[in-house]
């Protein structure tokens, strides 16, 4: 095994964590020496161990002069728990690998600081693309204080939604449904606008095989114009509902006291007021599953990380059928968001493409 092994066996156990660590990253340690594995950890939910605590555990008192191979920064501060460079250095570890700083201002370059003036020697950089892929989410959220984006498009070979009646069941195929539940057990938050609780009645929840955390659901709803008996207002699973100045809002907490209504002072609720409120709120990642009006703000203003196409091998045909992205067409094309492939795959008979903005 190689260096870059030993941090791919630790960026693997954080990785299998997505989903259930947030607000905080999903993070790995592996503990080595003499080539031997003395301690494997990862970070499991908020509150709990930190990864390095975990696989020093196991190593015990084995860890004196190992090496522990990190995919983040080991923390220096005190957050819920003692700081891991502290803990590293109590255990007399000889050398740390650390596969990507943390962006968070109060820990930056603070644990390896910490680390090298103990006289343990810190490599930084291993594997550094896949860590910071990893937690790219989190990253953003704490560099912008805003949710990191994913717009999630299904749609026909010929670029539709929905027919000119509405219907949309089912464009994707079980395989490409399944994907779409494990993005909402990994995002903090789904959104949608009112019009898509209108048409599809959806549940908008995880529904995995395996099971998965259901992302808190928000709902674009100007006018609370959603009616009484939605799925989104009547089972257990969380929803916050974004409103304009006008509604009765007292009437409807009390018929739905589960749900949080905020209520904003403007009827012109824009996507930044809407990111600004979910990332005060705490909401690291947010899903946009549509609809084709909601899709339009968020392109329009740029506002998105990256985005999520599922095409299926159909075609619907029809200028009055809804288009995956609605509102205003631009008038050169030039003034197209600019994009980059960063994967393509096939998910049963569907393709699942992922672009990002252009970095230019
Ligand atoms: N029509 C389709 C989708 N449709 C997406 C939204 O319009 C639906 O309201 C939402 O996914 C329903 O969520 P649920 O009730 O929790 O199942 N999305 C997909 O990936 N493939 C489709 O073929
Ligand atoms: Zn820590």
């Amino acid at each position: 095994m190689t260096h870059d092994d030993y941090m791919k066996v630790a960026l693997s156990v954080a990785e299998a964590t997505v989903g259930q660590t947030s607000p905080n990253p999903s993070v790995g340690a592996v503990v080595v020496k003499n080539r031997k594995i003395l301690g494997i950890g990862s970070h499991l939910e908020p509150g709990k161990e930190h990864a390095e605590v975990h696989a020093l555990k196991q190593a015990g008192s084995s860890a004196e002069g190992a090496d522990i191979y990190v995919t983040l920064e080991p923390c220096s501060h005190y957050g819920k728990t003692p700081p891991c460079a502290d803990l590293i250095i109590e255990h007399k570890l000889r050398k740390v690998y650390v596969a990507c700083l943390d962006p968070n201002p109060a820990v930056a370059g603070k644990g390896v600081e910490k680390l090298r003036q103990a006289g343990i020697e810190v490599e930084v950089g291993l594997q550094e693309t896949r860590a910071t892929e990893l937690n790219s989410k989190f990253f953003h959220f704490i560099q912008s204080k805003r949710p990191y984006v994913t717009l999630k498009v299904a749609m026909t070979l010929d670029g539709k939604t929905a027919t000119s009646t509405g219907d949309s069941r089912w464009i994707t195929s079980e395989k490409a449904r399944i994907d779409v539940h494990k993005q909402r057990h990994i995002h903090d938050a789904i959104l949608v606008g009112v019009n898509t609780v209108l048409k599809d009645n959806p549940h908008l929840t995880t529904r995995l095989p395996q099971g998965g955390k259901n992302p808190i659901r928000v709902i674009l709803d100007t006018h609370l114009k959603i009616q009484e008996h939605a799925f989104v207002l009547n089972d257990d699973a969380p929803t916050k509902i974004i409103c304009g100045s006008n509604p009765d809002i007292e009437s409807f907490k009390l018929k739905h006291p589960n749900v949080q209504v905020i209520q904003l002072t403007t009827d012109d609720i824009t996507t930044e007021d809407v990111l600004d409120i979910l990332g005060e709120q705490g909401i690291q990642s947010l899903y946009v599953e549509g609809g084709s009006t909601v899709h339009a703000t968020f392109i329009e203003r740029r506002l998105f990380n990256e985005c999520h196409w599922y095409i299926a091998p159909k075609l619907l045909g029809g200028a009055d059928a809804i288009s995956a992205v609605g509102g205003k067409s631009p008038t050169f094309m030039k003034e197209a968001a600019l994009l980059e492939f960063t994967s393509v795959e096939q998910l049963g008979q569907d393709i699942k493409l992922i672009v990002r903005p252009n970095k230019e």
